[in-house]
């Protein structure tokens, strides 16, 4: 995240960082907690990582320091890759991970609210990217989390940003046009958080950008309102 602050623990109990455990272990990507058997991630996170069984989600946790051979982790059972992905700037990057056993839900580890299909349209003022990625684009995976607030974009203004991609209704821009504040490598698959009358939604899933908080070059974000029927066809 360029331009965050430190979040505070259990500031966002749905947020995961995926790891992967080859010869060494690394923190890949951010995902959030749907339900007890699911999180929700970027389908660009797991293309040729399929093997489910390299793959440990961790939750709860506030620091990556945190993380050492004892903490505990959850295996992953099934990853379904949402059929029509090919790469993030042509969309559908969504993904699901089942667990291979269901999350007990505690002040730290919570589920995070899927917006419907109708609350597509509604206008979120109160959005939140959060991740352990790099601070600049040339940096390093962040030990705290951290968060920053990013104003949604409309579909029109970022098309004018992005010319040359398809900026279409199944994905979400957010961030400033001086730029400062965004995404950035290391937290894609995690969420953009938006709170609406007290509630919090995953309104995105973290995707691509050109470069990281430059001006005029907002982040793009998976709209998971458009894809509530795939997650509740694949997750029931
Ligand atoms: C010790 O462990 C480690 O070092 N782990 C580790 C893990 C992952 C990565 C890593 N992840 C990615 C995938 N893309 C993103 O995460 C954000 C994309 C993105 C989204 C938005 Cl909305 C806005 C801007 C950008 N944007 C553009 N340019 N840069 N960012 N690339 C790389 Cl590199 C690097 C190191």
């Amino acid at each position: 995240i360029v331009g965050g602050t430190d979040s505070s623990p259990g500031e966002w109990p749905w947020q995961v960082s995926l790891q992967v455990k080859l010869s060494r272990q690394r923190h890949l990507c951010g995902g959030s907690i749907i339900s007890s058997w699911w999180i929700l991630t970027a389908a660009h996170c797991v293309m040729s990582r399929k093997n489910p069984n390299i793959w440990r989600v961790y939750a709860g946790i506030l620091k990556q320091s945190e993380i050492n051979e004892d903490t505990p982790f959850f295996k992953v059972e099934e990853i379904i890759v949402h059929p029509r992905y090919k790469y993030a700037q042509t969309g559908y990057d969504i993904a699901l991970m089942k667990l291979d056993k269901p999350m007990n839900f505690t002040d730290l580890q919570l589920p995070i609210c899927l917006p419907s299909k109708e609350d597509a349209n509604i206008l979120y003022t109160d959005c939140w990217v959060v991740g352990w990625g790099y601070r600049k684009e040339k940096g390093r995976v962040e030990d705290i989390l951290q968060k920053a607030t990013v104003p949604l974009m409309s579909k029109e203004e970022c098309q004018a940003r992005y010319r040359r991609r398809k900026i279409g209704d199944k994905v979400i821009c957010a961030g400033y046009d001086a730029g400062g504040r965004d995404a950035c490598k290391g937290d894609s698959g995690g969420p953009l958080s938006c709170r609406h009358e007290e509630v919090w939604y995953l309104v995105g899933i973290t995707s691509w950008g050109e470069g990281c908080a430059r001006p005029r070059q907002p982040g793009v974000y998976t709209n998971v309102a458009e894809y509530s029927d795939w997650i509740l066809e694949k997750t029931s």
